[in-house]
């Protein structure tokens, strides 16, 4: 069997720990021969392929990034792109499968591919936002709230020393994952996120309680959170490539708005794609690895459609249509459980 990867959408740590479990698990249980595909959906669309041999993932599980690229590339625009145009590419190429490691966008991409066209591919859930339905947790998260806890350690020393609001936006688009984990494990002081829209008046009085206990506030704010004022997320950054609003500049709007209304001399921080550099931790690592010698055994099995997936501490496999089919928003019991701790 020939089974080609690609990697699309966001960039994250633990796409190489995956491209290395699939290959390994294919080669040595399998007789598998892979290819990848550069730049996501692009590589396919236009045929740009390389091969990977065992040689090739050496070494390569603890490496940032995807040695294949990626791009936010629609395998249904374009000239040479669609179903009709993808199945000739694959008979040219004698691949018999295609493993898609990406988030919901990719996902849905995947999905249609194999509803309209019938054609073979595998899912890989892939996202730092852990905003993806039917898996408990995606590679790339753990490794997200690592750095976004450090950041908050940080920021804190520096803002005891001169009693300072801190104001620091994370990643995760429309939901708050990697805000409630780094702010309830750096200790922050209100932790703000786009399922739960809050008035700057009830941030303040959080902020406010804080410095009257003597301490720095230090504020957690989600890029896609909405003060309960604001229809839409923050965005000035205009539109990415699948013309969506590029979400961001929440935390340096809300930093003046603090600083006027509670006299507290107030800094924002937006800690950007730091989030989604460098090295996977160790849980990433092996949860990468697992999704992808599970995603070859998919291959094999010719489960098209299918999603390998975590649940509990077993690796599953779901149809992609469940991943897709709505966002892992964070529930308001996690959110409770954490607003004890705020102020
Ligand atoms: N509904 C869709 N139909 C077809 N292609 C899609 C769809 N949604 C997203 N895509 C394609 O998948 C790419 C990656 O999606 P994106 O959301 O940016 O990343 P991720 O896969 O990490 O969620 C998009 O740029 C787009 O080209
Ligand atoms: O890299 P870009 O294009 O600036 O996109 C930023 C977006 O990508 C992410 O880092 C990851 O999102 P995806 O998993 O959907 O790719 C989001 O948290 C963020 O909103
Ligand atoms: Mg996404």
């Amino acid at each position: 069997m020939k089974i080609g990867i690609l990697t699309s959408g966001g960039d994250c740590p633990g796409l190489n720990s995956v491209i290395r479990g699939a290959v390994l698990k294919g080669v040595i249980s399998h007789d598998a021969e892979f290819v990848g595909f550069r730049w996501g959906w692009r590589g396919v669309v236009e045929g740009d392929i390389v091969p990977i041999v065992r040689h090739d993932v050496r070494g390569l599980s603890k490496q940032g990034g995807t040695i294949l690229g990626s791009s936010r590339t629609n395998p249904f625009e374009g000239e040479h792109a669609g179903p009709d145009n993808i199945r000739r590419m694959l008979d040219e190429h004698d691949i018999d499968a295609i493993i898609a490691i990406g988030g919901e966008g990719t996902l849905t991409a995947a999905r249609r591919l194999v509803d309209e066209g019938g054609l073979p591919v595998i899912g890989v859930p892939k996202t730092i936002d852990n905003d993806l339905a039917a898996t408990d947790y995606s590679f790339g998260f753990d490794t997200a709230v690592e750095i976004a806890t450090e950041a908050i350690d940080r920021l804190r020393t520096t803002a005891d020393s001169h009693e300072r609001c801190m104001v620091l936006e994370v990643m995760g688009r429309h939901v708050g994952w990697i805000a409630l984990h780094s702010g309830m494990a750096g200790g922050a002081h209100a932790i703000l996120i786009p399922e739960q829209p809050m008035s700057i008046e009830e941030i303040c009085e959080y902020v406010e309680s804080v410095r009257d206990r003597g301490r720095a506030p230090l504020v957690v704010v989600a890029e896609g959170f909405k003060l309960d004022t604001m229809d839409e997320a923050h965005s000035h950054l205009g539109l990415d490539a699948f013309d969506r609003p590029r979400l961001g500049g929440i935390a340096e709007k809300l930093a003046p708005m603090i600083e006027a209304r509670t006299g507290i001399e107030s800094r924002h921080t937006v800690l950007g794609h730091i989030q989604r550099g460098g090295a996977p931790s160790a849980y990433d690592r092996v949860l990468a690895t697992r999704l992808g010698m599970a995603a070859v055994d998919a291959a094999v099995d010719r489960a098209w459609g299918s999603m390998v997936t975590l649940r509990g501490t077993d690796i599953e496999r779901v149809t992609i249509a469940e991943a897709t089919g709505g966002l892992n928003r964070v529930p308001q019991a996690r959110y409770d459980e954490a607003k004890i701790l705020f102020g």
